[in-house]
């Protein structure tokens, strides 16, 4: 079978949504299985657990998802990645992650593989899509392949972005997702996973 990794660093459970809805999409496909694991922790457990808007969601959403080893990233024929905003960004847990797969890079493990990426924030402007590109860079050092959303479905014009599956959700405001965010994320997860099969089984290039 081939298989997708949905790959999520999520703190308020908003990112950690659309990653079950990329799940569901990818998961939609005949011959595709599915994983969805979250990216190791950098800020302690105690803290992730007190903290006074996410605490919550975080003991009962995040923690219990199993944690991604660089392996898994190795193995996957089809990638999917989602982060929460930070300070315009990606967050740090997300890129420490892709920092330590200097492995799959060596060895071009995922090289010339679909990858689709989700990112939300909490205001209108503030870095959603640069969280989203800066995952696209990351994953194009390991050869992936950008599954885009585009502009196919009506869908896009009114939600997500054409780069992805993004959403403005949760912080002070506490605004929640949509409908048709939770349909972008299911919409990218079928995409990657029909990208995915298309190419067929991995054959990794013998040099880099
Ligand atoms: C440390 C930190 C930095 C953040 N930086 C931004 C930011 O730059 N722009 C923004 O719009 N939201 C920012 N946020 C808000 C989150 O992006 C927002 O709450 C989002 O819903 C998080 O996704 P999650 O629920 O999956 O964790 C930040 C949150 C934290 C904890």
């Amino acid at each position: 079978m081939t298989h997708i990794l949905v790959l999520v660093h999520s703190q308020g459970g908003n990112c950690l949504t659309l990653a079950e809805q990329a799940l569901k999409g990818a998961e939609s496909q005949p011959g595709m299985t599915a994983q969805l694991k979250r990216v190791p922790e950098l800020e302690e457990e105690e803290a992730l657990r007190a903290h006074p808007w996410t605490g919550r969601v975080y003991a009962e959403r995040i923690h219990p998802l199993p944690v991604a080893s660089i392996d898994d990233l190795a193995q996957a024929d089809g990638v999917i990645l989602g982060s929460g905003t930070r300070y315009g960004g990606m967050s740090a847990a997300m890129k420490s992650f892709l920092e330590k797969a200097s492995p799959v890079w060596r060895t071009n493990a995922v090289y010339g593989r679909p990858a689709g990426v989700m990112a939300v924030a909490s205001t209108p402007h503030g870095g959603v899509e640069q969280a989203a590109l800066g995952m696209m860079v990351q994953l194009m050092h390991l050869g992936m392949l950008i599954v885009p959303c585009g502009y196919a479905t009506p869908l896009l014009q009114r939600a997500g972005s054409p780069y992805g599956a993004m959403a403005i959700a949760g912080g002070a405001a506490g605004r929640t997702l949509s409908e048709d965010d939770l349909a972008v994320a299911h919409y990218l997860g079928q995409r990657v996973a029909e990208v995915t099969l298309q190419l067929g089984p991995k054959h990794l290039p013998a040099d880099k």
